[in-house]
């Protein structure tokens, strides 16, 4: 994912403890452009690096580069006003204000601020203006923050779980926004995220985290293009040959395997003369449990860990 270009994130050797638990250390950077959605187990550190990246914390550790400079303490509100950020808990202090009393405070922070996208988007996804925020449904606290996240049009979005509490009309007018922000403002995104769907409509690579840990960072697409289920009447020695298998059963003579090389498996199996009796692509979540169970291969889940792509 590393490209000398417009580095939009940049985290080197990150650490945090949190609790009893370390994050990190985490190597990670995203240039200008991309979503990222960041996956794992509850607990894993999403919150906790995107919290870092907004500096509501600071690592113990490492150096974290925004837009290619890195600061001491609070970011300067120059670049603050670059970042829209959504939280998955919403901020407390705001509870006995209403969506436009908010949205004013906002306002100032953000020299950006674009009141009539606001006022768009408010009216788009139907949040009362004038009642407390301590009195919005769930799905509606989200959509005020989905609306005061963009009104700035932010270069870099970060997102903490955006769908949840979202009804799934909600869900579908986020994503096109979303979608609208990539494709006219080149807006990039981090989006800390459980929904496969989201990451299949959004996510240009996706990052593993694991128990505080960056596991790997993949490119969506390639990885949907590899992982296959395939099934063919062979031998299980014809089965073993297979490059880069990850799973494998035999039924009588039917052999089915699941591979990150289902092209170069192809070509293995027609030189014996075998034909393939059927293929299934994986899904993303298929792909992700054998990712988190260390099955992928290294050099499909590195990319970003620091190298360049
Ligand atoms: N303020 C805090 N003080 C102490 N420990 C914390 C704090 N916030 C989070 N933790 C701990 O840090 C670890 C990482 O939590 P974090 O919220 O970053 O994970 P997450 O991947 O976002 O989880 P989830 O998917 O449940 O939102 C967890 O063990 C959590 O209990």
């Amino acid at each position: 994912m590393r490209n000398a270009e417009n580095i939009v994130i940049e985290m080197e050797n990150v650490t945090k403890a949190r609790g009893s638990r370390q994050i990190g250390p985490i190597t990670l950077a995203v240039p200008a452009g991309y979503v990222v959605a960041l996956v794992g187990h509850n607990g894993s550190g999403k919150s906790t690096l995107l919290h870092m990246l907004t500096r509501l914390a600071l690592p113990d550790s490492g150096q974290i580069r925004w837009f290619g400079r890195s600061y001491e303490g609070e970011l300067p509100p120059d670049v603050r006003q670059w970042i829209g950020y959504m939280p998955e808990h919403f901020f407390a202090e705001e509870n006995r204000m209403t969506a436009e009393q908010a949205a004013k405070l906002r306002a100032l922070w953000y020299s950006g601020w674009d009141e009539i996208r606001f006022r768009g988007l408010m009216e788009k996804f139907e949040v009362p203006a004038h009642t407390k925020l301590s009195k919005l449904s769930k799905g509606e606290r989200r959509r005020f923050e989905l609306a005061a996240a963009l009104a700035p049009h932010p270069r870099l979005l970060l997102l903490d779980e955006p769908s949840s509490g979202l009804d799934p009309f909600a869900w579908k007018m986020m994503l096109e926004e979303l979608r609208d922000c990539m494709r006219n403002e080149k807006t990039t995104i981090i989006m800390a995220t459980h929904i496969v769907d989201e990451i299949k409509r959004l996510a240009d690579y996706i990052v593993l985290m694991h128990e505080g840990k960056l596991l790997g960072c993949a490119e969506k697409d390639h990885l949907l293009e590899s992982g296959k289920e395939i099934w063919f009447e062979g031998t299980e020695e014809d089965a073993a040959d297979l490059p880069c298998v990850l799973e494998r059963s035999q039924e009588g003579l039917l052999q089915r395997v699941v591979t990150m090389e289902a092209a170069v498996a192809a070509e293995v199996l027609q030189e014996a003369g075998i034909r393939i009796l059927r293929t299934r692509a994986l899904e993303l979540d298929e792909l992700m449990m054998h990712w988190a169970a260390g099955r992928l291969p290294q050099h499909m889940t590195s990319v970003g860990k620091g190298n360049e792509a």
